[in-house]
């Protein structure tokens, strides 16, 4: 192979940096979506399965069991050990074998009694759950490699974009993809595992050549090589009882406890208490790119859209002010048009369970960069942690207490906004916490105690659904009656209760321990 004596690597291309993104983003995508689609299918496993809302939460609650016991802590001393090419095809082959089982079982595979069907469907979510987490970790750990002294905070952003896109998708899509029935919904879901499995397989490719240019410039230059910090027990020691560590820690325990678990039966809730359906009218509001009567419309919006996403990326300074206003008023015309040809669809899809709960991910892909910039910018962000803690509660209490449609899509709105909120503010901080080069570790921390916040509410919210409904659980499966969603939605409400606790204290904790989470990016107290 010919030497390259440029000096330059291949992540000082732009153009290799966003390929390897999307590479490495394709994993994010689906495991996201294996982990979220169920909820689009809750219903179905009622009827089908014949599952009662507690086996479906025990089924989506197992999925944390191994994060719990400290399977990510053992996926990061892998990933320090083994390097990231390997882990992330251990653990995003774990995953995909998880997957199949869960399609598996859910065929009646390995027997077709509701209680090997249930087991065997469990078994094949913990596997998955086991992968998932570390694939997270593997994906970021690539995005930093690649985009450190670059577009790092952008790209970061649209890494976990994707998996929001791939929840949102699954959620939204997946009762159409199974056309009534759970199997192929599953199998669908653990083919885009598989598939991108292959991408990630091809993004080693760039992560060999690019290792050995830069031992190649090192050896030239006479470096050593960089070397990263492996996960240490004394270093979890040092974070547990950093106070500002602890209090961003738990909040990330109650926070997500609030707003992923709620997820998974947001579509169900809005099918019960507001009469929203479950599926499409026939043939109507099914939004088909390939083959629909608006592909013409829609290639003019994905054209403008990449010619929007191209302008955004030329530097700030080579921009006028005409050329700025003109691609606003490009993306807020592609949004009108966008949203005033679909508006028949539209309609239909507010009232559709999983489309409607989809819009809740989907929003954040778009708020999460906007509030990310701003905490770059001027900071707050213990403030606006504050704040998010403060919408979670008031999303739960308008979808539970009352029975008003309006105030339900409302407390939708402000889910979302807090689910944007509170992650734009909270990695970053992570990131002022904790040094560099343990924040390995403090990610693993951080996502072992959320599994634990998440295992219990997957699992409660199902339980207390089927106990706060105990009278009439005959009546709601023959279909004479829907569940009643108070009790569990309102336990939720606790969650965001101790989060503005927690993030108060993390403010009072900074202005003593002085981490300037509340000053903008790069800016030091004095
Ligand atoms: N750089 C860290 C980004 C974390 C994003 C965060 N992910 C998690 O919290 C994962 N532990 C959860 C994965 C479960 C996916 N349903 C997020 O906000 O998604």
């Amino acid at each position: 192979m010919k030497k390259d004596t440029s000096g330059k690597t291949w992540k000082d291309s732009v153009a290799l940096r966003w390929v390897v993104l999307i590479l490495v983003s394709g994993l994010m995508f689906s495991t996201y979506w294996f982990q979220d689609f169920f909820s689009g299918l809750k219903g179905l496993m009622e009827s089908e399965l014949g599952f009662t809302s507690e086996e479906f939460g025990r089924l989506i609650g197992f999925t944390t069991i191994a994060n719990m016991f400290g399977m990510i802590i053992v996926g990061g001393i892998i990933l320090d050990k083994w390097g990231l090419r390997l882990a992330g095809l251990l653990f995003g082959g774990l995953a995909a074998v998880g997957a199949v089982i869960v399609a598996l079982g859910s065929a009646g595979f390995f027997g077709e009694d509701k209680s090997v069907m249930l087991n065997t469907m469990i078994l094949g979510r913990i596997m998955f759950g086991s992968g998932l987490e570390v694939v997270c970790v593997v994906c970021t750990r690539a995005v930093v490699k690649w985009f450190k002294g670059y577009e790092l905070a952008l790209a970061m952003a649209i890494n976990v974009g994707f998996g929001r896109l791939g929840t949102a998708l699954g959620m939204a899509l997946s009762v159409d993809i199974g056309k009534g029935f759970v199997t192929p919904a599953i199998s669908f879901a653990a083919t885009l595992i598989g598939l991108t499995l292959i991408m990630f397989l091809i993004y080693i490719v760039f992560d060999i050549k690019l290792d050995r240019q830069v031992k190649g410039q090192n050896a030239g230059n006479n470096l050593e090589e960089e070397e990263e910090e492996d996960f240490r027990f004394s270093d979890l020691i040092k974070l547990i009882t950093n106070s500002s560590f602890l209090y961003i820690a738990l909040l990330c325990v109650t926070f997500y406890a609030g707003v992923f678990p709620f997820i998974q039966y947001a579509p169900d809730l809005l099918v019960n208490k507001f009469g929203f359906s479950y599926n499409l009218p026939e043939g109507q509001g099914n939004f088909i790119l390939f083959g629909s009567t608006n592909f013409g419309n829609t290639m003019v919006y994905v054209g403008l859209f990449i010619f929007g996403l191209a302008f955004s990326m030329i530097p700030s300074k080579r921009k006028t002010a005409a050329g700025k206003m003109l691609a606003y008023l490009v993306i807020f015309a592609v949004f009108y048009a966008a949203i005033y040809s679909m508006r028949d669809t539209l309609s239909l899809w507010l009232q559709n369970g999983p489309k409607t709960a989809s819009l809740i991910p989907l929003g954040t892909i778009l708020f999460t960069p906007i509030f990310g910039n701003y905490v770059d910018k001027k900071g707050k962000a213990a403030s606006l942690m504050i704040l998010g803690s403060f919408l979670l509660i008031f999303a739960h209490i308008s979808l539970s207490v009352f029975n008003n449609v309006i105030l339900g899509y409302l407390g939708l709105v402000s889910l979302g906004v807090a689910f944007s909120l509170v992650p734009a503010a909270m990695w970053p901080s992570v990131a002022k916490i904790v040094a560099e080069k343990r924040l390995g570790t403090a990610y693993a921390t951080m996502f072992t105690l959320q599994n634990w916040g998440l295992g219990l509410f997957f699992w409660g919210i199902g339980a207390v659904l089927d106990l706060a409904n105990k009278q009439n659980l005959e009546a709601i499966r023959a279909g004479e009656m829907m569940y009643d969603y108070t009790i569990p939605v309102l336990m939720l409400v606790v969650c965001g209760v101790v989060s503005i606790f927690l993030s108060f204290l993390l403010k009072k904790a900074d202005r003593r321990q002085k981490y300037g989470l509340e000053l903008p990016s790069g800016q030091k107290p004095e």
